[in-house]
């Protein structure tokens, strides 16, 4: 079932939490709400799910307005961070509660709850735990077991709020793999919070990025990652070096240092900055009328695959981080001090932001 938020604000006393969001996700999708902590991606998903009540806006499932369906009547199922199973109840009785707890009229037969909790332990691939309390099991399986609870009562859209975020790093990317197989059985129209980019690179079909209540960017994780649409995108997915300059006529200047500046085709003087990611520099020893920047080399470390460079800018001192491919590095032979060039090949110039009143 697809989900539509259109022209949503929320405000929390005069803070305003939601400012004009609209939005589409159509049934199959799994979309990432990322962000940092506070922009409102929590408020968001509890606005869909009708815990929350928007100020203005509307939201819609399957072209039918839900504004004022009540949260039970919306057919959403939930998971959280802080996985709320029920420490008195097994695993089973925690999946069949949503079951159970239906009213008379559409309560299934207990033979039918069985089957059905059974299967979807099945589902997620724990149905040996049955017989298991909450406090048995470890993180990882408490959240595959709040989902098999969430998915019991037949959601028409599955959201999820940071889900495994309070497990290791190891157990996320496994849970997060699943996740994504699971969405795609179902086929649902699911939502998920995170503040984790490359869970969200890695799961999501389309990630919403969002900032300070609004939204910056709506794409899929090659589009935002390849063509970041603000600064702040820029910023948030991954490091970025930044460089201050002016732009005119198409191109954009830092004292010798130009790049191509599409954007400003018809600027005449604009004061722009110019972000270049740290693997999208070609390093090469210092040439005198060379183009480039010329840098000096502060330290490296080898990671993996990669290179690490820390860089100082002869004329202004500023700090540049590059990575080049580990055997790139070795065949420069440079040490600590040594004089290089840093040249951008990939470069996105936006205007300077205003100053700050
Ligand atoms: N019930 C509330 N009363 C007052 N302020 C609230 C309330 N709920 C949220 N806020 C505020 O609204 C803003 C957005 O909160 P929200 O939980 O949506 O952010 P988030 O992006 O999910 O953050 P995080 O990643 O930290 O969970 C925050 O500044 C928060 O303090």
């Amino acid at each position: 079932m697809s989900i539509e938020v259109s022209s949503l604000s929320k405000r929390f006393g005069s803070f305003r939490a939601l400012d004009d969001i609209s939005l589409h996700i159509e049934t199959g999708e799994l979309v990432a709400l990322l962000g940092p902590s506070g922009c409102g991606k929590t408020t968001l998903l509890r606005i869909i799910a009708g815990l929350e009540q928007p100020d203005s806006g509307r939201v819609w499932f399957a072209g039918e307005d839900a504004t004022d369906v009540h949260v039970r009547h919306r057919q959403v199922g939930f998971v959280f961070q802080h996985y709320a199973l029920f420490k008195h109840m097994t695993v089973f009785e925690n999946v069949a509660f949503g079951l159970r707890v239906k009213h008379r009229s559409q309560r299934p037969a207990e033979d039918v709850i069985r089957r059905k909790v059974t299967e979807l332990l099945q589902l997620v691939q724990l149905d040996w735990l049955a017989d298991r309390y909450p406090s048995q099991l470890s993180g990882g399986q408490r959240q595959r077991i709040a989902l098999a609870r969430a998915l019991a009562v037949e959601p028409r859209v599955l959201l999820l709020d940071e889900p495994f975020g309070a497990l290791d790093a190891k157990v996320r990317k496994e849970l997060r793999r699943w996740l994504r197989r699971l969405h795609d059985d179902l086929h649902v129209a699911s939502v998920f919070v995170t503040h984790d980019q490359e869970e969200a690179l890695e799961v999501a079909d389309r990630v919403v990025l969002m900032n300070a209540g609004r939204i910056e960017q709506v794409g899929t994780p090659r589009e935002v990652w390849e063509n970041p649409a603000t600064p702040f995108v820029y910023g948030f997915l991954g490091d970025v070096n930044q460089f201050k300059g002016r732009a005119a006529a198409g191109t954009w200047r830092d004292g010798a240092f130009s790049l191509p500046a599409p954007d400003f085709s018809g600027a005449d003087d604009a004061e722009a900055v110019a972000y270049v990611r740290p693997h999208e520099f070609d390093i090469s020893r210092y040439a005198a009328g060379s183009d480039g920047i010329a840098v000096r080399l502060n330290h490296a470390y080898l990671a993996g695959p990669s290179a690490f460079l820390e860089l100082s800018r002869q004329d202004t001192g500023q700090l540049i981080e590059a990575q080049v491919p580990e055997d790139v590095f070795r065949s420069l032979n440079v040490t600590e001090g040594e004089a290089l060039l840093a040249r951008p090949r990939n470069a996105r110039v936006f205007a300077a932001p205003p100053p700050q009143a």
